[in-house]
C-alpha cells in the first residue's frame, strides 16, 4: 500500500484543522472545526485543552474517513500550532488543571511589569531574543502554579507538565509516551536559551519554574514517536513540529535569509528568514528560532500583531455588524475610503513594534456620516496599517527594502485587503496558489524528515503563484492615510490613558 500523503494537523487560535498533502503538495482534503472561546474577564483569554484535542483528532479522522486515506497511507504526520498558548496538565491522568491560557491572554501584565521593575528586560532579551510581555508563555506558567489550588506543590512534586499546544497534542497522539516540544515552540517561552538551545536554569528561577514541567527539546522535522495505534488505525510517525508562524514560513518556501512572509489570521505576523544569525532587533521585533533541522538551527526576526482577523470576528460576534469575516470584501468595497474612519484593534494591548499591554481598541473619527461600511473598511485597513507598522521595523532591522511581500492566512483571502496592503505598503504582494502555508510548513518538515521529499529545492518548486497585488495609489495619500494612523494609534497608547474603573 502506497504511503502517498503527509497529514498535517494545523490547530490554530480560531480552529483546529486536518489537511492531507500529496507528494505534488497539492490538497488532497482538509476539514476544520472551529474553537470556543472564552473570554471571562476584560483582556483574559481562554481555551479549553481538551476540546482543542478532542476537536483536532476528530478533524484528522474526519479527512481520513472523506477521502478514504488510511493510516497505511500516511508516510508522517507534522503538527502545527497556536503558539505560547499555556497548558498545564497531570502526568499521571492527563487531566489539565485548568483551562489553557491563550497567547492573547493579558492577565499577567503585572507579574511582568514586577520583572520590568526589576530591570531584567536586557537579560531576558539577550538570552531569549524576546521582550518581557504577557504574550510569552513564562509568566502565563508562573501564574497557573501560583493560582490553581494545589499546583505549585504538585509541579514541585515532579507531578505536572507544561506544555505549548504542540507538545499537548504530541502526548495526546502519543497516548502519553512522549513529553516533547521542538525548538521554535520552545523559543517562544521565555525560558530558552536561544543560543545554547536549551532551557536556562537562570530564567527558570525567574519565573519560578521547576525544570520538572519542561518537555524536551527536539528538531522541528525529525522524530516525534508515532500515534497511539487506536487514535488512526494504525500507528503514523509523528515526524514533524513547528509554531505555525515558522511552519508558514518554511511553506512559503521563504529558505534564504532576506525572504519574509506575512500570515493574516486572528493575529498577524510577518517573519523573515536571518538565516544562521540570530538578529538582534533595535526596531522592537523579536528575535526567534524559525526552526531546527539536523543539528542546526536558523533563526528569524518576527513582528507580531495580535488582533488581525480576530477585529473581524469582533465586527461578526461583538457588534454583529457583518455575516461573516467573508463579507467584509463586499462591504469596504461599497464606500470609496473609510471617511476618515480609524480603527485600532488594541483589544489586547498592542505588540510589534509598541509592546503596550495597557493600550485597549479604538474607533476614532466618527461623524454622523459614519455607518457600517466605513466602520467594516477602517477594520480591515488596520491589518494593512499594522502590517506597514511592522515592515518598516523589519527593513530598518534587516537593513534592506523588501521587493515582495508573501502572503497567507484566512484573511489573505480578502482581495480588498490586498490591494489595499501592496498600496499602504508601496510593495508588491504575492499570494501563493496554497494560502494553507502553516499546514504545508509542518507537511514539509515531516515529509523531509522521512524521506517523503527529496530536499528544499524541491519544495521551492512547489511555491505557486496565485495573484500578485501592484501598489497603484499615489505616494501622496499613501503617506496621508499611513500618518492618519500613526495619529491614531498614538491616541491609544497608555503613555495618554484613557480613565478606567
Ligand atoms: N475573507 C476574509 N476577510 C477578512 N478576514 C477573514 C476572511 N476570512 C477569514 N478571515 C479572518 O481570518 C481569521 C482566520 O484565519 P486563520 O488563518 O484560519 O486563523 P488562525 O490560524 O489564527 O486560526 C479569522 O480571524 C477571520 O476573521
Ligand atoms: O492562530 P494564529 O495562526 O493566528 O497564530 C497565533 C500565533 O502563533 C500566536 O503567536
Amino acid at each position: 500500500m502506497e504511503r502517498g500523503y503527509i497529514l498535517a494537523l494545523d490547530q490554530g487560535t480560531t480552529s483546529s484543522r486536518a489537511i492531507l498533502f500529496d507528494r505534488n503538495s497539492r490538497i488532497a482534503g482538509m476539514v476544520q472545526k472551529e474553537l470556543r472561546q472564552y473570554f471571562p474577564q476584560p483582556g483574559w483569554v481562554e481555551q479549553d485543552a481538551e476540546e482543542i484535542w478532542q476537536s483536532q483528532l476528530e478533524v484528522a479522522r474526519a479527512v481520513m474517513r472523506q477521502t478514504g486515506v488510511s493510516a497505511e497511507n500516511l508516510a508522517a504526520i507534522g503538527i502545527t500550532n497556536q503558539r505560547e498558548t499555556t497548558v498545564i496538565w497531570e502526568k499521571r491522568t492527563g487531566k489539565p488543571i485548568s483551562k489553557a491560557i491563550v497567547w492573547q491572554c493579558r492577565r499577567t501584565a503585572p507579574l511582568v511589569a514586577g520583572l520590568k521593575e526589576q530591570g531584567l528586560d536586557g537579560m531576558i532579551r539577550a538570552k531569549t531574543g524576546l521582550l518581557l510581555d504577557a504574550y510569552f508563555s513564562g509568566t502565563k506558567i508562573q501564574w497557573l502554579l501560583d493560582h490553581v489550588a494545589g499546583a505549585r506543590a504538585k509541579a514541585e512534586r515532579g507531578d505536572l507538565l507544561f506544555g505549548t499546544i504542540d507538545s499537548w497534542l504530541i502526548w495526546n497522539l502519543t497516548g502519553g509516551r512522549l513529553h516533547a516540544t521542538d525548538y521554535s515552540n520552545a523559543s517562544r517561552t521565555l525560558l530558552f536559551n536561544i543560543h545554547t538551545l536549551s532551557w536556562d536554569p537562570e530564567l527558570l528561577s525567574v519565573f519560578n519554574i521547576p525544570p520538572s514541567l519542561l518537555p524536551e527539546v527536539r528538531p522541528s522535522g525529525g522524530s516525534f514517536g508515532e500515534t497511539l495505534p487506536e487514535l488512526l488505525g494504525g500507528a503514523v510517525p509523528l515526524a514533524g513540529a513547528a509554531g505555525d508562524q515558522q511552519a508558514a514560513l518554511f511553506g512559503q518556501a521563504c529558505f534564504r535569509p532576506g525572504m519574509a512572509k506575512n500570515t493574516y489570521g486572528t493575529g498577524c505576523f510577518m517573519l523573515m528568514n536571518t538565516g544562521a544569525k540570530a538578529v538582534a532587533s533595535e526596531k522592537g521585533l523579536v528575535t526567534t528560532i524559525a526552526w531546527g533541522l539536523d543539528k542546526r538551527v536558523e533563526y528569524a526576526l518576527e513582528g507580531s500583531v495580535f488582533v488581525a482577523g480576530a477585529a473581524l470576528q469582533w465586527l461578526r460576534d461583538g457588534l454583529g455588524i457583518l455575516e461573516s469575516a467573508a463579507e467584509s470584501e463586499s462591504r469596504a468595497a461599497q464606500v470609496e475610503d473609510s471617511g476618515g474612519v480609524y480603527f485600532v484593534p488594541a483589544f489586547v494591548g498592542l505588540g510589534a513594534p509598541y509592546w503596550d499591554m495597557e493600550a485597549r481598541g479604538a474607533i476614532l473619527g466618527l461623524t454622523r456620516g459614519t455607518g457600517r461600511a466605513q466602520i467594516i473598511r477602517a477594520a480591515l485597513e488596520s491589518l494593512a496599517f499594522q502590517t506597514r507598522d511592522v515592515l518598516e521595523a523589519m527593513e530598518g532591522d534587516a537593513s534592506l527594502k523588501l521587493r515582495a511581500l508573501r502572503v497567507d492566512g484566512g484573511a489573505s483571502a480578502n482581495n480588498f485587503l490586498m490591494q489595499f496592503q501592496a498600496d499602504i505598503l508601496g510593495t508588491r504582494v504575492e499570494r501563493p496558489a496554497i494560502t494553507e502555508t502553516t499546514a504545508l510548513g509542518a507537511a514539509y518538515l515531516a515529509g523531509l524528515a522521512v524521506g517523503f521529499w527529496s530536499g528544499t529545492k524541491e519544495l521551492e518548486k512547489n511555491w505557486l503563484l496565485q495573484q500578485s497585488f501592484q501598489p497603484r495609489m499615489p505616494e501622496m495619500v499613501r503617506n496621508r492615510l499611513y500618518e492618519g494612523w500613526q495619529e491614531a494609534v498614538g491616541r491609544v497608547l497608555s503613555a495618554k490613558p484613557l480613565s478606567r474603573t
